[in-house]
């Protein structure tokens, strides 16, 4: 039977042991087609191992992780086949890590790291993957004369931005992201987020973004979730709970991040 309300991808009850430590739990929550939601929290608080579990990467202890495919059946993450779960990976979401090394080949040209995504999902024609590879590559303003350099020829932006090239190129619904801006100078983390905050908005892509910087998530994110010790603590629309905390730990976070 088609599920028919509209909610993207739904977590319930989701807790990830590490033996007897808390990884995160009982976490649940609806994420919309088109909405950024942001994750935030302290060192340790569970913010890696929720995104994790979110995008199929780490078997949860407990609950349920759904996402509506674009048949508009509703199915469980973990009851998908290893191979529907990697096309899902390939096609539909995209995942970009803290480090652009991770989420890249860098033995692979620029252009080659874009395209090769392409011709997973079946691109076959080379003059039009370079082409659209060319067109994503001046999207996160990289000048076209770099398409053929590695991406160890690239500073640490240019990095980040060809990593979220190759992760937006196939027109994914989902984007998962682990602290993509931090680890850069903050002119070039501006840039970026600036980049990114854009490419969302006009794809009208949903997003998770796990982030320990209060100030990336008010300027990206229209929903946040609170995370201390593997639990949500508090969670709302974005300007709300930065302008209004309601619990005491937020209170703390955010006022610790206002003091000079
Ligand atoms: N592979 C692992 N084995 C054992 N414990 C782990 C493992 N990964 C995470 N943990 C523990 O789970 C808890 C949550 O860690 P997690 O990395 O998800 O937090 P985080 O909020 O992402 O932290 P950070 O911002 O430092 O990356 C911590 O207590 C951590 O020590």
């Amino acid at each position: 039977m088609t599920d028919t309300s509209p909610w993207l991808l739904r977590a319930s009850g989701l807790s990830r042991y590490y033996g007897n430590r808390i990884g995160c739990q009982d976490v649940g929550f609806e994420l919309w087609p088109g909405e950024v939601l942001a994750i935030v929290g302290e060192s340790g608080s569970g913010k890696t191992t929720l995104l994790n579990c979110l995008s199929g990467r780490l078997t949860p202890t407990a609950g349920v992780v759904e996402y509506r495919m674009r048949d508009g059946t509703a199915r469980g993450v973990f009851s998908l086949s290893e191979a529907e779960r990697r096309f899902l990976a390939r096609t539909d979401w995209g995942f970009v890590h803290q480090d652009a090394r991770d989420g890249l080949r860098m033995s692979v040209s620029a252009g080659g790291n874009v395209g090769e995504r392409l011709m997973a999902i079946g691109g076959r024609n080379y003059g039009a993957i370079r082409a659209t590879a060319l067109d994503w590559l001046g999207r996160v303003e990289i000048a076209e004369d770099r398409i053929d350099d590695r991406p160890d020829a690239f500073s640490g932006g240019m990095r980040q931005r060809l990593q979220i090239a190759r992760n937006l190129v196939t027109g994914p619904r989902l984007v998962f992201m682990d602290e993509p801006t931090s680890g850069l100078d903050v002119s070039v983390q501006a840039r970026l987020l600036d980049l990114l905050r854009g490419l969302v908005a006009d794809l009208g892509l949903a997003a998770i973004i796990v982030t320990h910087d209060l100030a990336v998530a008010r300027m990206i994110s229209h929903r946040l979730m609170v995370m201390r010790a593997g639990k949500v603590v508090e969670s709302g629309l974005t300007d709300q709970v930065l302008d209004d905390p309601q619990s005491p730990y937020a209170q703390l976070l955010v006022a610790s991040v206002l003091q000079p």
